[in-house]
């Protein structure tokens, strides 16, 4: 590390103490800066035990930005329906009244930004599965490691009160983020043998037929229902063996992880819920599905079959009438093609439409996540109707499954993605989610069909073999 740079950042605390000293408050210094590249996960490994069970990881669908969040320089923990705008105005405030002049130049995925998720209804009865996990949780970390198109950077965030020991502070931050950045190498997956049990899914079945039951009757038009299926080994499953994996075999998906103490909620979604670049606003329509095939041909059948598929197009439909009404409420114009097209993964194929806002700088983020959430993609349609039939009906306590995860930063520039695709690892169990749109002509069968393509990305992430 340069030295003028060292000299910088103790220039930095000292003039951040004489602040907090006028101010009688907490000044926070953020200190970005670039280093050599590091294969992020080796910068989520290296931080095992400095920081156990307070690291974010976030790695985008383009690949082109991936997150590390390293300890907890400030969390932001709220319950209630007020969270959106609670964690808008936490935040704000922290940058407006306790944020060192930040001089640094502004690059997107750097620099001061808080990290976390919401759970997916704040009014669910709580079982003790989510505990740590709050209605909305936000870190800003004390260390920030971002990979940004092939360029490394390293932001360390330190709050300086009127009496900090600035070479302390230094000191700790310093030899910190050598042990961060590191080289060494990802632990290698044990083989472990996993024991699955899926939660009641013959009762799950006649949900989806009670449900079709009702929209045949009423006034819902679609209902999202989700399930269970749990996963025990011998021993604590990895993190970050899931996580590698993951990363390997999922690619276009926002892959993640959230650690709250020794549980950790992570997946890889293939689900933009929005983002906020620039002046755009980039939000995604994703619903309707069909397995993948086994051979170019058959693949090719099937994601046919999808675009032509009547029930697959009412439930991807639903999505983008409740996107496109939402966004124009807020922010005006918005772009949307006439029809989807087809997303595929690894596992399974999709009905994709997506969604653009051009001039959208004043909306604030939190604002279109908590407007558009839930989309009637995890929801349903209407959504106050469908959350509450969800809230009455299913069993199972989704906590941060199916709900928005990602990051915002000072410039309200950000993203979220939905929890899909996903699990909570809580030592030497997983429980894993997976749901489906129910629309008027759902069939149970089938639709317990598609959750077990669902499932598929978390149980191959997870390795070993089942039974
Ligand atoms: C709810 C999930 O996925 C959602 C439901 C889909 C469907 O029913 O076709 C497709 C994509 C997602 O919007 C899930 O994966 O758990
Ligand atoms: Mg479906």
């Amino acid at each position: 590390m340069a030295a003028v740079t060292q000299h910088d950042l103790i220039e930095r605390l000292e003039s951040a103490k004489y602040k907090a000293q006028l101010m009688q408050k907490e000044i926070l210094v953020s200190h970005r800066l670039q280093v050599d590249n590091v294969d992020p996960l080796i910068v989520f490994a290296n931080s095992n035990h400095l920081y156990k069970g307070q690291r974010s990881f976030w790695s985008d669908a383009s690949g082109e930005l991936t997150l590390v969040g390293i300890g907890e320089a400030r969390k932001f923990d709220v319950d209630g329906d007020e969270r959106f705008a609670e964690i808008r105005e936490q935040w704000g405030s922290l940058i407006q009244t306790q944020l060192e002049d930040f001089t640094t130049p502004y690059k997107y995925g750097t620099g001061p930004m808080i990290m976390g998720g919401f759970s997916f209804d704040t009014k669910k009865f709580k079982t003790p599965l989510w505990t740590n996990y709050a209605d909305a949780s936000f870190v800003l970390p004390v260390h920030l490691y971002s990979f940004f198109n092939d360029q490394a950077f390293l932001t360390t965030n330190m709050f300086v009160k009127p009496d900090s020991d600035i070479h302390a502070l230094f000191e700790k931050a310093m030899k910190a983020r050598a042990q961060i950045l590191k080289k060494s190498t990802i632990p290698s997956g044990l083989d472990q043998s996993f024991t699955l049990t899926e939660i009641d899914p013959e009762q799950w079945k006649e949900s989806v037929a009670d449900t079709t039951a009702m929209i045949n009757k009423g006034k819902i038009e679609k209902v999202v229902l989700a399930r269970e299926v749990i996963a025990q080994a011998d021993d604590d499953i990895s993190a970050i063996v899931t996580l590698s994996n993951l990363l390997e075999q999922q690619p276009n998906s926002f892959v993640f992880a959230f650690e709250r103490g020794h549980k950790c909620f992570l997946g890889a979604s293939p689900e933009r819920l929005v983002q906020k670049q620039n002046s755009e606003v980039l939000s995604t329509c994703l619903a309707g599905s069909i397995k993948r095939g086994d051979f170019h041909t058959e693949d090719e059948r099937l994601g046919e079959q999808l675009l032509n598929d009547q029930k697959n197009l009412e439930e991807h439909a639903f999505v983008v009438q409740m996107i496109r009404d939402a966004l124009e409420e807020i922010a005006g114009t918005v772009h949307i093609p006439d029809g989807p097209t087809l997303y595929k993964g690894r596992d399974i194929q999709h009905l994709f439409t997506p969604v653009i806002v051009k001039q959208a700088s004043n909306i604030p983020l939190m604002d279109v996540v908590e407007r558009l959430h839930p989309t009637p993609a995890l929801g349903g349609f209407p959504q106050a109707e469908s959350v509450e039939m969800i809230r009455e009906n299913e069993k199972l306590d989704r906590g941060w499954y199916s709900s928005p995860i990602g990051w915002v930063d000072l410039k309200d520039q950000g993203e979220f993605a939905v929890a899909i695709r996903s699990g909570l690892i809580n030592e030497n169990h997983v429980s894993l989610f997976a749901g489906c749109g129910i629309v008027a002509d759902s069939n149970p069968e089938s639709e317990y069909e598609e959750t077990l393509i669902k499932l598929k990305p978390m149980l191959s992430a997870l390795g070993g073999s089942f039974e």
